[in-house]
């Protein structure tokens, strides 16, 4: 057996219900009427039974952006030209991109990888190249990995969780890829075994029409598919995904396996986590859901997943953004449970309840 099967056997790591525990009690010996912190106390509790802690803490956040090209561009599927990809990381490394500004805030460390770009960029200092190829094939006329391509991903996205994992309390992972919602509409589709038309949507802005095109390629590309669409989630992501929502399942996966919590960003995020939560049942115990994206399909993979996100702005923009924006939420859950006075310390009566 090879080594990528190997450690892709590797457990999930079971969640501490200790902790879960001795979080609860505590929400309960706050001062406040219990339950008065709403969906606050669940996130405290969350936080401190996936760190395993007492003090749950998120300092350290440590955020990527896996980016990269997709052949499916090649059906005209978005509103936006292929190029940008290649500059928008060029911008991630100028500190120019919204999750650029919100990592700086945050003061989380940000890495941008990418894993594949059409467009041959010069070395960009910041900037980890992991070109696997340049950009995936067009998955309406054949696979859009090799097998090889496929584990070479999600291996880019476990070596850098890896990387510094002793330093990491939460981990986001963010995608750059134009394109990308049609790739991870497919993937949604077929691992959801539902039409294309319940999870295609505008991405960057199509119209009615695109999205009427968009949803013909992907239904194309699934009849094309059909025989080995039943081969299990990795081969699904081998025949429809992208290198980045590849890299972004490894990451998730090594995250559940090395026990570190995961902040899940928006559609095309959760589709990998529903891809990472199908190769390795489980998984998902250590993912928080940031926000519901504006794009449609977002809706339908969280329901699939049972995941109940913290925030609906109206974002459609992915980078990790959404997931950035709730992190000062998560911050201040911990902030309240570690913090607070109990009705003992402040001598306040407790009730009858
Ligand atoms: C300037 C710009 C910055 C972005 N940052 C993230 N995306 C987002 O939009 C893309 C997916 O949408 P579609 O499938 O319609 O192409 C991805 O790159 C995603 O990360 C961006 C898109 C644009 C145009
Ligand atoms: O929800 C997302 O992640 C998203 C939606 C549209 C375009 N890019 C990303």
């Amino acid at each position: 057996m090879n080594s990528f099967a190997e450690w892709l056997k590797q457990p999930v790591k079971s969640v501490d219900k200790t902790h879960e525990q001795q979080a609860l009690a505590r929400q309960q010996q706050l001062t406040k009427p219990p339950g008065s912190l709403g969906q606050l106390e669940n996130l405290a509790v969350k936080i401190a039974s996936l760190q395993a802690s007492e003090i749950p803490d998120l300092t350290h956040v440590h955020i990527t952006v896996y980016a990269a090209d997709h052949g499916v561009m090649a059906e005209g599927v978005s509103a936006f030209p292929q190029s940008v990809t290649a500059a928008m990381i060029r911008n991630f490394a100028n500190g120019g991109a919204a999750i650029s500004v919100l990592a700086q805030e945050l003061t989380a460390k940000l890495d941008v990888i990418n894993v594949g770009t059409v467009d041959t960029l010069e070395d960009i200092p910041g900037v980890f190249d992991k070109r696997i190829d340049a950009g995936t094939a067009n998955f309406c006329q054949g696979p859009a990995m090799t097998e090889q391509q496929c584990q070479q991903a999600i291996l880019v996205g476990r070596d850098n969780v890896l990387s510094d994992i002793d330093n990491t309390q939460l981990y986001i992972a963010g995608e750059m890829g134009i394109g990308n919602t049609s790739t991870a509409s497919a993937l949604a589709s077929a691992l959801l075994k539902c039409d294309p038309i319940d999870v295609v949507g505008p991405g960057t802005g199509l119209d009615k029409q695109g999205i009427q095109h968009k949803v013909t390629v992907i239904q194309h590309a699934l009849e094309l598919h059909q025989s080995e669409l039943n081969d299990g989630p990795l081969s699904t992501l081998t025949l429809l995904g992208g290198f980045e929502i590849a890299a972004m399942v490894g990451a998730y996966l090594t995250c559940a396996k090395q026990g570190i919590p995961v902040l899940i960003d928006g559609f095309i995020s959760t589709v990998a986590a529903l891809t990472a939560e199908r190769m390795q049942p489980g998984c998902k115990d250590w993912f928080i859901y940031s926000h519901q994206s504006a794009e449609p399909g977002h809706k339908v993979v969280l329901n699939a997943l049972d995941a109940k996100p913290l925030l609906q702005l109206d974002m459609r923009l992915g980078e990790g953004s959404g997931a950035a924006v709730a992190v000062p939420l998560l911050r201040q859950a911990c902030l309240l449970h570690n913090g607070m006075a109990t009705f003992e310390q402040a001598n306040i009566s407790k009730g009858d309840t």
